[in-house]
């Protein structure tokens, strides 16, 4: 544009005596070329240059010019032609003379509105490169203010590291993997005094119908009282996260132990009541009491611990289940209570766990987690946390717990159909329920419940293999606490290829040891290589067992979720956990039967694929806060939903930081206890590093970004 100026002013200037009978609107280009972008693809302001302006007005003041010279020669010319006598060519030459001077007069009226029209774009430009501009600067703040942010977090996590194993959180871990101990002994109990529970049954039923039970009905009576653990294990399993959600981690687990003590009570006084239905419905009681344990202890202990500690402190759960599993193996020999007198004693124990955790429990604090996301006591979180780090600087908990909150976007509870539907949270729970599954379809319950009669169809000696059974037990609780240090410093991830790897390997070991005996079982010399290599090959089972599968799963699910789904989730996968134990233990007989040497090639597939899967898929968890696990599946879940952007959790993180910045809102009627609580905690004062400042929001309201 300023080129066509500059072109109809030379001309002008150049003294052309005729000005130009065209309107400069053909040659005004209303878009200016040089608006744009330049090489780099930045993007440049155009700002129309008081240059462009000037000549403009430049040009418009000298077409203003040459009309009132015209106009003066037109006059003289006026006065000459009536002085003059030649009145034909003046009447021609003055009507060409007017015509002339329309057509100009019109060419610059144009030209004025032309120029107006190019300076109201010119405006409307600027203004949207202001804008622009306006909006650019404030995405570079808040680029700004997220890497602050994510500083700031990031040293928060590094003090969060530093935190220690204090005597209060180990009094509270103590108090609540009873629970644990508890499942683990009622999953022992029952197979060492079986044959003394069958002769209790069939004494009953002579006594009550005058003839004798046949065999097939006494092994019936017996695997009911068996496998209505598990039933009850499913139920409690499952209800596990309502009454999580309901009464807390600690409330819950309180309040379990009612069933506890009944269901064991129940299991003790069956021999006297002389009615083996109470019996069933003691062992039904104890594995809802169980179900609800593996619920309740793997939350507590994942949402009490610091996290450079969770992974140890989870493997405490599965170390409680193999402590309470060499208990019951140790108390049901025949030497010591497994015998007809003795075997409502080893049931009836069962009291023990639970009257033990009704005395410790009630001292230690409720999970802070729940207090503070779930409940919204903060206070009342504060002061838990302060019991269990020993210490008052506990701000970094509160603050990392508030950002899993708001990563969450403070859901506070999700039921299970919305865990179900959710697409976010698909992935974690597939990843859960495949850990427990990894767990109890690797074939190790099948080893626990049954590996006498393995020992002895390979070779071994009844006394011997009885001894090569206790073994087992001895070797998990050993290797359970080797593997505790590890889980914090290799990582659950690795560990549980490791465990799925090695039990794959030794798994074939096992099958390759039955057929040795199949097909070499005539030479001696065989048969003692492969009583050895059975042995061998089924104990570094274990041994890999409790390396990763044993106790990865237990913590794994509850740190794949931030609190509102964790009640949920870890209801389901420990549901799955107890059907799958059931249907391996209820299964392995026919499986055995059916397979016969190859009975533990379907564990083997199941590994392989556990292995590929866990490779494949299980993120590692070690060191991460549960908002940093909660993002591991919000970027990696395949859509591109704004709502489960980074981007969107940064900025949801602004606009709470900044929330927490604005003046409270007027008092609304709410429960008076939380309302103290709140006034207490802003007397108590923000005492921790707040968050960096945030920039103040400046979005223009009809800007685009
Ligand atoms: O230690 C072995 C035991 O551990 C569990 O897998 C639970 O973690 C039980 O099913 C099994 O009997």
């Amino acid at each position: 544009m300023r080129q066509s100026c500059h072109r109809l002013l030379e001309h002008q200037q150049a003294g052309g005596e005729e000005p130009p009978l065209y309107s400069p609107v053909d040659q005004i280009s209303v878009v200016p070329e040089h608006v744009g972008r330049e090489a780099g693809g930045k993007l440049t302001r155009y700002a129309p240059t008081e240059e462009d302006e000037a000549t403009l007005r430049e040009l418009l003041l000298s077409l203003q010019r040459q009309v009132s010279v015209m106009s003066m020669n037109l006059s003289a010319k006026l006065d000459e032609l009536q002085r003059g006598d030649r009145q034909l060519e003046t009447t021609v030459a003055l009507c060409e003379i007017r015509t002339q001077l329309q057509e100009l007069t019109k060419s610059v009226e144009s030209c004025q509105s032309e120029v107006s029209e190019v300076k109201r774009d010119m405006v409307a430009i600027k203004q949207e490169l202001d804008t622009v501009q306006q909006v650019k600067e404030e995405i570079e703040e808040l680029r700004e203010y997220v890497d602050r942010l994510e500083e700031h977090t990031q040293r928060r996590k590094l003090r969060l590291l530093e935190q220690g194993l204090t005597f209060f959180l180990s009094y509270a871990i103590l108090a609540a993997v009873l629970g644990m101990l508890q499942f683990g002994y009622n999953t022992g109990v029952i197979n060492a005094p079986g044959r003394n529970i069958e002769n209790f049954m069939k004494d009953v039923y002579k006594d009550r119908y005058g003839k004798d039970i046949q065999d097939d009905a006494v092994n019936t009576l017996y695997s009911i009282a068996v496998s209505i653990f598990a039933i009850g294990g499913m139920l409690g399993g499952f209800s596990g996260g309502m009454i999580a959600n309901r009464f807390g981690r600690k409330g819950g687990l309180l309040l379990n132990n009612i069933l506890g003590i009944s269901g064991a009570s129940l299991m003790g006084f069956t021999k006297i009541s002389h009615c083996y239905e109470m019996l069933f419905f003691g062992r039904f009681i104890i594995g809802v009491n169980c179900g609800l344990n593996t619920s309740l202890v793997p939350m507590y202990i994942s949402e009490i611990a610091p996290l450079n500690l969770r992974g140890g402190l989870g493997t405490v759960n599965q170390l409680a289940v193999t402590v309470g599993l060499l208990l019951s193996q140790v108390l049901g020999i025949e030497q010591i209570l497994g015998t007809d007198d003795g075997w409502p004693i080893l049931l009836g124990l069962a009291v023990c766990p639970a009257i033990l955790q009704l005395l410790l429990l009630p001292a230690c604090p409720e999970s802070p987690r729940y207090l503070l996301i779930t409940r919204q006591w903060e206070e009342e979180a504060r002061r838990a946390l302060r019991r269990l780090r020993a210490s008052n600087q506990v701000e970094e908990d509160i603050e990392e717990m508030r950002a899993e909150e708001r990563a969450q976007q403070a859901e506070a509870s999700i039921s299970m159909r919305e865990l179900l539907c959710s697409p976010t949270l698909r992935a974690p729970l597939l990843i859960g329920v495949v850990m427990q599954l990894s767990q109890q379809l690797s074939g190790i319950n099948a080893v626990f419940y049954y590996s006498t009669s393995l020992f002895t169809s390979s070779g071994l000696t009844e006394e011997s293999a009885k001894f090569a059974t206790m073994g087992i037990g001895a070797i998990m609780v050993g290797m359970t606490l080797v593997s505790l240090p590890l889980m914090d410093r290799t990582g659950r991830r690795t560990l549980h290829l490791y465990g799925l790897g090695g039990m794959f390997i030794f798994s074939i070991f096992i099958t390759i040891s039955f057929l040795i005996k199949e097909f070499f079982g005539y030479v001696q010399e065989m048969i003692d290589w492969m009583s050895y290599l059975s042995v061998v090959s089924t104990l570094s089972f274990v041994v890999f067992f409790a390396v990763g599968p044993g106790s990865i799963p237990w913590l794994i699910t509850a740190e794949l979720f931030s609190q509102g789904p964790r009640p949920s989730a870890m209801a389901i996968a420990v549901l799955v956990n107890w059907m799958a134990n059931f249907v391996v233990g209820i299964g392995f007989p026919s499986m055995k039967a059916l397979l016969e040497n190859y009975t533990f090639l379907p564990f083997s597939v199941f590994l392989a694929i556990f292995w590929i899967f866990t490779y494949k898929k299980v993120p590692e968890t070690k060191n991460k806060t549960f908002e940093e696990i909660l993002a591991l599946f919000r970027n990696s879940n395949g859509r591109d939903s704004f709502r489960d952007s980074r981007l969107y959790g940064s900025m949801m993180n602004c606009v709470n930081a900044l929330e927490q910045q604005l003046p409270p809102p007027p008092p609304a009627p709410v429960d008076e206890k939380h309302d103290s609580l709140s006034e207490q905690s802003s007397a108590g004062g923000e005492a921790g590093r707040p968050p960096p400042p945030l920039p103040p929001p400046r979005f223009p309201a009809t800007g685009n970004v």
